[in-house]
């Protein structure tokens, strides 16, 4: 598969993907259309947070299967439309958070010591010593905006160097903050009591210009540091509230375009710190999240669960093997299910019984809908299936039992339509040997794949002799045939397992006969299903 790294990654991580085989193609540079023609073969794209992965970029990125993000921030990729386009958006949310961490602190020092305007100077020749008296961190208080990785980090290094700390997350609980000798508080206290106030949220709509001229007027005196993202503080108030002497200084590492116009009023105003978004520029950074995401793309290629993905059902490494095999059987049993059902689908229930119960099932139940929607829809995955169902209203619901009657695990694809409803279940047979066990309430025993013929008949002598000779004089080979009935000349189903195609002349023939009700004929690998009743 073809790799596109549009910003640059350590060399560790492009290795890793050309060890697996894949062509990696680096285009830093590339913008406009040269980067709408480098990606429409691409099967992964890798990018910092140089690159705008916009909805039109996945319009042209036919083949793309993975968004790789090395690092955390993900607010220059349009995840929405990586879902509607069923392509796995994921980052490497671990790797470069010391660094993050580290470089905020460096950056608090150097806005309370001036360490950049003193070192300027005095490389200029000037003994400047009687220009600058700095603010002691210890014994002052650290307004945290944003507990999280990052923002936990921070609070272990700058609250072990005598800081008090106060932080404002509505998203963590008291007792994680109380681990970290925090309080938490709402913004208006922690911007009250701060002298040094640190931003480490995302960039959200709730969190862009959070802090505004308002809120830095709260800060009297203080200081600024953003090393999370620009457009969370108001870049033209901070500059002002800096040159009018409201606040003592800031420190930026982000800035809300990026590069920084070199027109920015931030870069006028002496006690302002800036650096060109450095804080995960480390090489024990950059070659974590390049390798973690060369890792997550391989797993994407290789149709496993991305540890990381925002946008897709992840899952544990140790447990996908377990998992596995239910969700090949799952995305076959939505496929017949929903085939065998007349009129609209209302909703799915995915059903687990016996061990499949206690893993984690998020995969399998975005499986079973892919499986139902792949008939209908071209270009769904298991990253947009639940988008697919949630836009048509379709409800879906998932059950769990930890007893099973007859298996030792069953996966139970219900698709509820207006009128009925159809259920088709599948297990695991001794030997990892998959198999189709109900169809529609029959029990059959079918082998989940390849070509598969459903008949529903009445139970009538000669009438499996009639599908069979039909089938025979059209060059198709039976391979397996499982047959079940209601009750004596009731209703009755076969499922047939084929080797070749059923042509529609076949199946018309065999609809003429009255004693067959109807023929499903479903091809199970691939798209392209054909359905013929
Ligand atoms: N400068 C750099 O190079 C660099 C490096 C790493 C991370 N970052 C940035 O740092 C930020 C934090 O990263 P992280 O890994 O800690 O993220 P995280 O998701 O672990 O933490 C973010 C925290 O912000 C909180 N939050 C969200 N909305 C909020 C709101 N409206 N008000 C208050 N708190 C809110 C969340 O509850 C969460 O605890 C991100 O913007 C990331 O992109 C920058
Ligand atoms: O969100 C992040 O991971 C950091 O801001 C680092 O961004 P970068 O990878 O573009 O340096």
């Amino acid at each position: 598969m073809k790799v596109l790294v549009t910003d640059p990654i350590a060399e560790a991580g492009l290795d890793r993907l050309r060890e697996a085989g894949h062509e990696v193609v680096t285009g830093y540079e590339l913008e406009g259309d040269a980067l709408f023609d480098a990606v429409a073969d691409a099967g992964a794209l890798v990018v910092r947070s140089g690159t705008d992965v916009s909805r039109e970029l996945f319009e042209a990125a036919e083949d793309l299967v993975i968004v790789g993000r090395a690092g955390i921030g993900v607010d220059n990729i349009d995840i929405d439309a990586a879902t509607d386009h069923g392509v796995v958006v994921a980052n490497a949310p671990e790797g470069n958070v010391r660094a993050a961490a580290e470089h905020t602190v460096a950056m608090a020092f150097a806005a309370a010591r001036s360490i950049p305007q003193a070192h300027a100077r005095l490389k200029d020749g000037e003994w400047a010593k009687g220009d600058y008296l700095g603010t002691e961190l210890n014994g002052t208080t650290l307004g945290i905006v944003g507990l999280g990785r990052v923002g936990q980090e921070v609070a272990k290094r700058l609250g072990s160097l005598g800081m008090d700390l106060v932080a404002y997350d509505p998203y963590i609980s008291e007792e994680r903050a109380d681990q970290l000798g925090a309080e938490l508080a709402d913004l208006d206290e922690v911007l009250s009591r701060a002298t040094f106030l640190t931003i480490h949220t995302p960039l959200t709509p709730e969190t862009e210009n959070l802090i505004g001229e308002a809120e830095l007027a709260e800060l009297e005196d203080g200081y600024v540091i953003n090393c999370a993202r620009g457009g969370i503080v108001d870049e033209a108030a901070l500059a002002a509230a800096v040159e009018d002497g409201v606040l003592a200084g800031a420190a930026l590492d982000t800035f809300a375009e990026e590069p920084l116009d070199p027109d920015s009023p931030l870069l006028d105003v002496d006690e302002v710190v800036v650096t060109p978004h450095l804080g995960a520029s480390t090489g024990a950074a950059q070659e974590h999240v390049a390798t973690s995401i060369a890792d997550q793309v391989l797993a994407a290629f290789a149709g496993e669960p991305v540890m990381n993905a925002l946008n897709a059902p992840s899952m544990d490494e140790s447990a996908f093997p377990r998992v596995e095999p239910y969700i090949d059987i799952a995305e076959t049993a939505g496929k017949i299910a929903v085939q065998l059902l007349d009129g609209r689908i209302e909703g799915v229930e995915v059903t687990y019984e016996g061990d499949i119960a206690d893993e984690d099932i998020d995969l399998v139940t975005a499986s079973a809908l892919k499986g139902v929607f792949e008939p209908l829809e071209w270009q769904v995955n298991s990253v947009n299936a639940p988008r697919i169902a949630e836009d048509r209203g379709i409800e879906v619901s998932e059950t769990k039992r930890r007893q099973s009657d007859d298996f030792q695990s069953l996966v139970t694809v219900t698709v509820v339509g207006s009128e009925d409803s159809v259920s088709v279940c599948g297990t695991l047979f001794a030997g990892d040997d998959p198999r189709i066990v109900r169809v529609d309430g029959y029990r059959v025993d079918a082998i989940p794949g390849g070509k598969m013929v459903v008949a529903r008949n009445t139970d009538e002598p000669g009438v499996i002799g009639l599908i069979g000779s039909v089938m025979g004089d059209a060059g198709i080979n039976i391979a397996g045939m499982y047959n079940a009935r209601e009750t004596i000349g009731g209703e009755a189903l076969t499922v047939y397992n084929v080797d070749e195609e059923v042509p529609e002349d076949a199946r018309a023939k065999l609809l003429a006969d009255d004693r067959v009700i109807d023929i499903t004929y479903i091809e199970l690998n691939g798209i392209g299903n054909s359905r013929s009743r």
